[in-house]
């Protein structure tokens, strides 16, 4: 006899938990489960009661804003309305729970200290789903809550008895220990329906196993409702939701335009690589990536340096992060794969023959087309231990990583367009021989994926022994080592003008700030990663480009060195850009697959402390120890669970660190390691996972989609590189990407006779438990890593130099944070 599986419907909010909330129901129960948005049968109420005929249960998930806004529940609300027949088992979770709440007679209000990433007490009704459980401990993620003449403590008359004022609501969970928000009630059911809602979230990784067990026992009382009262479900197969349609046609064009470029581009000899990896090892003491780049005496002017090895005292990074430097040769005709998020184009282009395909396709997933692009030059048999054989690498844009999570801004990097091409979002290099060193065992890999590149791999074996005799090494580390800062130093130095800058505006940034509390007061966002740019002018420096972006980079690396420093300079048919990294952040990493399945890790970094005099290791640790960071860290731990779970499946998402400190050169940070597996079976690669967790988690706050909304209203312009990632697509199947922070970017249209203008992005997550003078203070910190290596240090002006403008702007900030305060006594501290 067949046993029929239970089917479960998910309707997601748009919350950036949803996967692991998914996750946690398929690894708990024996069940299928089924995702749609909730905005998906919005204005289709009928369809929506049909569609609902294919399942035995309903989770409407958390997500951002307020069940008083219809568009914020979207179909959920409809689940309250279902009669007779209709109606089946539901599990609210935080918005579903308060949406269910408030059908049945609850007010939904505001909490006078949200409560996002903190974790609380449940003290359960000995009832219901709860009957047996001891008190545990969740993760909340609320800024609103359920009031329905709330007890004042436990030990009022009975706070489990119905209240007058919701009779079809019975309390079955309250946290009695909130001293700022009084009891918040964090569990309850429909009195007579099979209707059960949760305040709290069950799958964050810091709600213990008692938390995790609601699950099963919600579905254990679910069944015995369903024994009760049998309802006629639809056993054919579930359709497939419009959303996922569209998915499947938009990437299934996508691929076919990466194979109709690539026929297009079979007789062209760049394209040409073989399926094996032809190289050579050789052992070379110290050598670092620069000197590396200078002995191969490349006259491009395009350059990939994935800097690591030493850091400026000359101790090597931990090797998980800092093992390999990577040097890709980027010749004349090499390939560069382009998209806009303007044009929604992709473009082939090599500098050879300035155009070499174009191709005008609306609305190509780049990913698609990256994937069948990697399939096709897909090489094997190199050496094990090098991370990178050859393949793409470049960097992809913030904004490109808005468009994945169906998010416009207004402008991308086509407002500072110049010309008739649009400067790309993606823009990443076919890297057909390359070298890499590996610091740790002074191995050195000499590559090259072309057919019959013998010739070229002696000749580069044979400039590197000659470069690097004893007499011109020891010229070039000192060159290393002391990096012309003329250009960059802060001396007054008459014969050439400073570079300068603007520091942010603390009283825009601070009002900004404001601006983001208020966003989670309202519950539209529960963290959210604010940033402004700054730009530089550097005085000319009668070099070429390709040369003073060494320059600055090399004074970067002793500024702030970092374990994912980056230099790049990449060519667009009309432009190009120079970017100097000094990234501590690594966004995602995946090995190759082989026998083993392929492994993705990701670095979150959340929480910062600038060194500086007076601020020891210790004091380090107590700051980031603080319920604030850790909150900062847990939701972007969580968020990135999620993203990985969509691809990885359940049960293949593991935290193998959890909010550990890490010291850099001028700040500790507080990072987790969430790693996962991909099933060999799936079909996913990194590139699937790549696709669907950008942009950055921790570049945008939780929930992503709703935050990166609210930062794009907030901020000035795009933030172009920063805030993307940047690495490579090995053509063995891994992959290594960082976040970009701590890096300066310029464009050569943006430069005239005077000079160049580079800019650097800097920010900070804020939640409600900031202070808007710390958040500014953090953020400096940021940029003035960065800003070190032009010579320069932004500072906070002084009260005394400030315009009336600016006094008066002050003056309006100080009456909102009053009114503020006013309002929601829990931010006084
Ligand atoms: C936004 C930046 O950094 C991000 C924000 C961090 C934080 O909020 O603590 C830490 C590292 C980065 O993920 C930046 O460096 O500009
Ligand atoms: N996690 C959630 O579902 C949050 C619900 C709601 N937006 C709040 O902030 O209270």
């Amino acid at each position: 006899m067949d046993i029929i599986r239970k089917r479960i419907l998910y309707i997601d909010a748009y919350d950036s938990f949803a996967n692991n909330i998914i996750a946690l129901l398929k690894t708990s129960l024996d069940i299928d489960v089924e995702v749609i948005s909730h905005d998906e049968y919005t204005s289709r109420e009928d369809e929506f009661h049909q569609y609902l005929g294919y399942f035995d249960a309903v989770v409407a998930g958390p997500g951002p804003g307020d069940p008083n806004c219809a568009e914020d529940v979207g179909s959920i609300r409809y689940l309250w309305r279902l009669q007779g027949e209709d109606i089946l088992p539901v599990l609210g979770i935080c918005l579903g729970f308060q949406d269910m709440c408030q059908a049945f007679g609850a007010k939904v209000v505001r909490l006078d200290m949200p409560r996002h990433g903190v974790v609380s007490e449940v003290q359960p009704a000995n009832m219901d789903i709860f009957q047996g459980f001891p008190k545990f401990t969740v993760t909340n993620y609320h800024s609103l809550h359920i009031k329905m003449d709330n007890p004042c403590s436990a030990a009022d008359l009975d706070p489990w008895s119905i209240r007058q004022s919701c009779p079809q609501v019975r309390p079955l969970a309250w946290d009695f220990k909130d001293s700022r928000n009084g009891p918040v009630l964090l569990a309850a059911r429909h009195t007579e329906k099979p209707f059960w809602g949760v305040q709290y979230h069950p799958e964050s990784i810091c709600t213990d196993d008692v938390g995790n067990r609601i699950i099963s026992s919600w579905w254990k009382s679910a069944m015995q409702w369903l024994n009760q009262n049998p309802r006629r479900v639809n056993r054919k197969p579930v359709p497939r939701s419009w959303n996922q349609r569209k998915l499947d046609e938009y990437q299934h064009m996508s691929s076919r335009l990466a194979a109709s470029h690539i026929d297009q581009l079979k007789a062209v000899e760049a394209l040409k690589s073989t399926k094996t990896v032809q190289g050579q090892i050789l052992q070379l003491p110290e050598l670092t990536a620069i000197e590396l780049y200078q002995a191969l005496n490349l006259s491009d002017d395009e350059a990939i340096i994935l800097r690591s090895g030493k850091q400026a005292d000359g101790k090597l990074f931990n090797e998980e992060l800092g093992r390999f430097s990577i040097v890709g040769i980027v010749d004349q005709d090499a390939l560069h794969i382009q998209f806009s998020v303007h044009s929604q184009q992709v473009n082939i282009f090599s500098r050879k023959t300035r155009d070499v395909v174009r191709q005008a396709a609306h609305n190509v997933d780049v990913f698609a087309y990256l994937e069948e692009f990697m399939a096709h030059i897909h090489s094997n048999q190199g050496a094990s231990e090098s991370p990178f054989w050859g393949g793409l690498a470049g960097f992809i844009s913030y904004e490109a990583g808005l468009r994945t999570i169906n998010t416009h801004p207004d402008c991308t990097m086509e407002s500072s367009t110049r010309g008739r091409f649009v400067r790309p979002d993606v823009n990443l290099v076919l890297v057909q021989r390359s070298v890499v060193i590996d610091h740790f065992t002074d191995t050195v890999y000499v590559q090259s994926i072309r057919p019959e590149d013998d010739e070229w791999i002696q000749h580069t074996i044979h400039q590197l022994r000659h470069h690097l005799d004893l007499a011109s090494r020891t010229a070039i580390q000192m060159a290393t080592r002391m990096p012309n800062t003329n250009s960059i130093t802060n001396k007054p130095n008459h014969s050439s003008p400073l570079p300068q800058t603007i520091t942010p505006d603390w009283i825009s940034y601070t009002t900004k700030i404001l601006a983001c509390e208020s966003a989670i007061r309202t519950g539209s966002s529960y963290e959210l990663c604010l940033t402004s740019t700054t730009p530089i002018h550097t005085p000319s420096t009668h070099t070429t480009p390709l040369s003073s972006g060494l320059t600055l980079f090399k004074s970067l690396s002793h500024t702030n060195s970092a374990p994912f420093s980056a230099f790049l300079r990449i060519h667009t048919p009309n432009d190009a850009i120079t970017i100097a990294s000094s990234s501590p952040e690594r966004f995602l990493s995946w090995s190759r697959p082989t026998t083993k399945p392929s492994t993705c890790q990701f670095r979150p970094i959340k929480g910062t402390v600038r060194k500086g005099p007076g601020i020891s290791r210790a004091d380090a640790e107590t700051i980031l120890n603080s319920s604030k960071e850790r909150a900062e860290n847990l939701m972007i731990t969580d968020l990135i669970r999620h993203d990985l779970h969509g691809v990885a499946g359940p049960g293949n998402v593991r935290v193998s660190k959890l909010m550990q400190i890490e010291e850099y050169a001028t700040v500790y940070q507080l990072v987790s390691v969430i790693e996962g597996a991909l099933p060999q079976d799936s079909g996913q690669t990194g590139i699937d996972v790549l696709a669907s967790s950008l942009p950055p988690g921790s570049m945008t706050g939780a929930p992503k989609r709703r935050s990166c909304e609210i930062l794009s209203m907030l901020e000035d312009g795009p933030r172009g590189i920063y805030s993307g990632v940047l690495g490579y697509l090995d053509v063995g199947g891994g992959g290594d990407f960082s976040v970009v922070i701590r890096t300066a970017c310029r464009w050569d249209g943006d430069s005239t006779e005077e000079g160049d203008v580079w800019t650097v992005g800097a920010g900070g997550a804020i939640t409600v438990q900031s202070e808007a003078e710390d958040e500014y203070a953090e953020m400096l910190g940021k940029l003035n890593s960065t800003l070190g290596a032009f010579g320069l240090k932004a500072e906070k002006g002084d009260r005394e130099d400030w315009t009336k403008e600016q006094r008066e702007k002050y003056g309006r900030l100080v009456k909102m944070e009053r009114e503020m305060n006013e309002r929601f006594p829990g931010r006084r501290k």
